[in-house]
């Protein structure tokens, strides 16, 4: 039956079924460090590699609309490789079988935005700019219908390009745009990006240095993984639809034509209140930080004006390949920088934006409601407790030297990394705890887990569930006032107002004398090991 020597050695099928785990490891049958692409077909190997898998493919996450629809469809695709068939066939018959869709791929038919500068350059055909592995893995995904035909490239960049695409879920309904993110596999720069995978325990077998290709594959999976996370929240991104190898089909963001949104750097905010919006947007991303943080558990880590697109007054947030958990060795100090990148530039709209540390508080602390509209009220709380200023040019130094001092400031991630750790104990053990970067990690505001880790935790193994934080606010502070009496009695605001109070006391009082466990834990070792 396998005539094809290259078919036989081809390796154990690996399937990237529906909601699964996507391997992390999964063995590419291609030489390390190989990076001459299509020279023969074991290369192509990796492609095919999972070709009895061609329906389950469109059950992930919750897909199965896109099942049903496809096996509606199937009809329509009188020549479509039955799975049977694939299986056993070699590699080049599947090539070319496969290449019968070579026209639907037609990158020379661009989507211009007008608000973006394109050259004719980055107009060309699939053959001259896709490797051979990227046409075949298109090729397939066009055969199955998670896109029909792939156009022009929406952005091409150093990392990756990406396409617009169109696809007919329904048999009879319209063509909906799809987005496609191809990994350029040849590239340097993804050497830096080890930074964002060491330490992430998503990724503990970490990056084969030597190997782009593996290293690629990591980061699409890991965009993958961080936009089903962020897509189950609620949070407006792209929606994920399917990853094979280096190629991410998601969602477009964008119009029914087929132009994208414009990255928030390009939209054109104008008129009247556009000082409002610009303001009314900046509350907006502020929220989306603290759910993405609460709530997925994860730290943009190269947020900015680039990497939000915009449209009618709402935020979209996408690339978030190098977006890393928040137990992440050095989240809070990506974090930091998403702050700054995104707060210089409402600054330069002109908004009037909280101080670094203000935002970065507002982000971690773990009690408060991560839904709207209390995320824009907590946010306008903190506007009004602002410290108030003679005038506003003196309320801006002062925020401009705070964010000076907050950027430059230590930020430990774990107690292994507190510096002066006896120091920063005695300012607890003398109600000075407040003072500390790292106070809203502390044992008492971190009061055990948070609802939004409860609802999010253990989602590794179903990163598609839905991280379901909708309930009210009220109910999620709740469960952080640990021993606040809630209820009938408490209705009236003037006694809410003072319980509160009281116990805001209480605890002061409390955290004067009690210095947290495992602080006292780390320093009594400590003392004992230096005796
Ligand atoms: N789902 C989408 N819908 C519409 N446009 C998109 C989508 N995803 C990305 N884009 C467009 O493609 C551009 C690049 O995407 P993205 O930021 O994810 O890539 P990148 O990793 O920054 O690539 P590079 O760093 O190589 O430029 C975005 O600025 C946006 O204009
Ligand atoms: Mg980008």
């Amino acid at each position: 039956m396998e005539t094809n020597a290259s078919t036989t050695a081809t390796p154990a099928p690996l399937s990237e079924p529906a909601g699964q785990e996507i391997p992390r490891d999964s063995v590419n049958a291609v030489p390390e460090g190989s990076e001459a692409v299509g020279k023969d077909d074991s290369d192509l190997d990796s492609v095919f590699d999972e070709l009895d898998d061609n329906l389950d493919d469109f059950d992930q996450d919750g897909e199965g609309d896109i099942t049903r629809n496809y096996n509606r469809q199937r009809p329509l695709h009188s020549n479509l490789q039955k799975p049977a068939a694939n299986t056993f066939a070699s590699v080049d018959d599947q090539m070319a079988a496969l290449s019968k869709h070579a026209g639907k791929i037609r990158l020379d038919d661009v989507k211009e935005n007008q608000d973006r500068e394109k050259d004719k350059a980055d107009r060309a055909t699939s053959e001259q700019v896709l490797d051979q592995r990227t046409r075949m893995i298109l090729y397939q995904m066009i055969n199955r219908g998670v896109v029909s035909e792939v156009h022009g490239a929406i952005s091409t960049g150093k990392e990756a390009n990406v396409y617009g695409a169109v696809a007919y879920p329904d048999l009879h309904g319209a063509a909906v745009q799809r987005a496609v993110k191809v990994y350029k596999t040849a590239i340097l720069s993804f050497k830096d990006r080890e930074r964002y995978i060491t330490g992430e325990h998503r990724f503990k077998s970490g990056a084969d240095k030597g190997n782009n290709r593996k290293m690629v594959k990591l980061w699409a999976e890991k965009e993958f993984r961080n936009l089903r996370r962020i897509h189950s929240a609620a949070i407006p991104c792209p929606e994920p639809i399917q990853l094979k190898l280096h190629v991410l089909v998601m969602g477009f963001l964008g119009d029914r034509k087929g132009y994208a949104y414009p990255r928030l750097r390009d939209a054109a905010i104008g008129g009247d209140d556009a000082d409002q919006l610009w303001r009314q947007l900046y509350i907006q991303l502020l929220g989306i930080m603290r759910r993405l943080y609460q709530i997925c558990r994860l730290v943009h880590a190269d947020l900015s004006e680039y990497n939000i697109l915009y449209n009618d007054k709402q935020l979209y947030i996408i690339d978030v390949s190098q977006s890393v958990e928040h137990d992440h060795p050095r989240s809070l100090e990506f974090l930091r920088m998403d702050i700054k990148n995104t707060g210089d530039f409402f600054r330069r709209q002109g908004v009037d934006t909280l101080s670094d540390r203000t935002v970065f508080d507002f982000i971690i602390q773990s009690a408060g409601p991560v839904e709207e509209p209390s995320l824009s009220e907590i946010i306008e709380q903190l506007y009004a407790s602002r410290k108030p200023s003679d005038d506003d040019e003196t309320a801006a130094a002062e925020v401009e030297v705070d964010n000076e001092v907050f950027r430059n400031q230590y930020i430990p991630q774990t107690l292994e990394q507190v510096y002066d750790i006896e120091k920063d104990a005695e300012k607890i053990g003398e109600g000075e705890g407040d003072k500390l970067v790292y106070r809203n990690l502390l044992a008492d505001q971190v009061v055990s887990k948070t609802a939004a880790e409860e609802q999010s935790s253990g989602d590794e193994s179903d990163e598609g569930a839905a991280l379901d934080s909708q309930d009210g606010s009220d109910d999620d502070e709740s469960k952080f006032e640990k021993g606040t009496p809630r209820g009938k009695r408490f209705q009236d605001k003037e006694e809410k107002k003072q319980h509160k109070h009281a116990v805001k006391e209480a605890k002061a009082e409390k955290r004067k004398e009690k210095m947290p466990k495992h602080l006292k834990k780390r320093l009594v070792s400590q003392t004992s090991r230096k005796k």
